[in-house]
């Protein structure tokens, strides 16, 4: 990996007697989107806080472009999304930004530019205290853009948000990061995440569990990938006892297989091609690879 923005090396936090994360370590590079997932408690609003600077480690560093968590250097490279955002009711979304702006030295210049990013242009001299949730989380989002940030910390950023407003709030991120962003955002929306982000960390009980492309992940979990082969009238019989796998009904029959030798069945498959009405392949999703590594840390937690 080159040029990490954030790095995280052996980080344990504990409250109490309650260890919150435990030896953790990844790094997000310039440029790269990483989605963190773990169920609620998992830690990840903790690895968050101490990303911000706001709890010091019992083991472990981070490094923010460089510099230590905290330092007025980090916090100049950071900017945070938190999950509700709250701005001052009475002001204008164009004033906020204009707060913001101030705060960071930025230039007011791209104020409107902002604006228009996240589509809020009509709505810019309004009160915020007019706006929707969506309005407001926009906003965040604008003013998480102000000043390109080296890192961007999103903590469930899209909650709330409707399928379209999520899409293209997905998008403005994506631009961000191809401007040279390192991005670290948290969710619970699996499937909106599995394309829109180049890596996902697994977080669970405080560990980390798996970090890598979804390809990666797969891989390691050593998840089938499935052939949904839908058969002539009458031919599914004979299609079942050449290639195998399950019938699922009278014309239908799904094949596992690894996904190395998804080729190799395929143009078996298309031998076979004028018995078929349709195939669809089916890689392994986000939430079966999640529900692998949650499965995985259930038995270890047993043991
Ligand atoms: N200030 C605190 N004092 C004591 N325990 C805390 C504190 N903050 C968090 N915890 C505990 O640390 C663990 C991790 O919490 P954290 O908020 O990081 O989880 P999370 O993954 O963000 O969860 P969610 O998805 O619900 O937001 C939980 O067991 C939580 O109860």
């Amino acid at each position: 990996m080159t040029d990490p923005i954030l790095d995280i090396r052996n980080l344990s936090v504990s409250f109490g007697r309650l260890r919150a994360l435990d030896d953790v370590s990844f790094m997000v590079a310039a440029g790269e989107r990483l989605a963190l997932i773990g169920h609620n408690g998992a830690g990840k609003s903790t690895l968050f806080k101490a990303v911000l600077g706001f709890l010091s480690p019992k083991a472990g560093a981070i490094s923010v472009a460089g510099h230590i968590p905290g330092t007025d250097a980090a916090r100049i490279a950071i900017t945070y999304l938190p999950e509700v955002v709250a701005f001052p009711r009475s002001l204008s979304g164009r004033e906020v930004l204009a707060y913001f702006s101030g705060l960071r030295n930025a230039p007011k210049a791209q104020i409107s530019d902002l604006l228009d990013r996240v589509g809020l242009t009509e709505a810019a001299d309004r009160a915020v205290g007019t706006y929707s949730k969506g309005m407001r989380q926009r906003l965040g989002l604008a003013q998480a853009l102000i000043g390109a940030p080296r890192l961007l910390l999103l903590d469930e950023p899209t909650s709330g948000l409707d399928p379209v407003s999520r899409h293209d709030f997905y998008e403005v991120i994506a631009e961000a990061a191809a401007r040279g962003a390192a991005v670290l955002l948290s969710s619970h929306g699996l499937e909106e995440i599995q394309s829109r982000t180049d890596r996902v960390a697994i977080l669970s009980g405080g560990s980390l569990r798996a970090v890598g492309t979804m390809e990666d992940l797969a891989r390691e979990a050593a998840l089938p990938t499935t052939i949904r082969v839908t058969a002539l009238q009458g031919e599914a019989d004979r299609l079942h006892s050449e290639l195998g796998g399950r019938r699922l009904n009278g014309c239908r029959l799904e094949i596992d297989c690894t996904p190395e030798a998804k080729l190799a069945l395929l143009a078996r498959l298309g031998t076979h091609r004028d018995v078929l009405q349709d195939i669809d392949v089916a890689a392994p999703g986000l939430d079966d690879i999640y529900r692998h590594h949650s499965r995985r840390s259930d038995m270890e937690e047993s043991e």
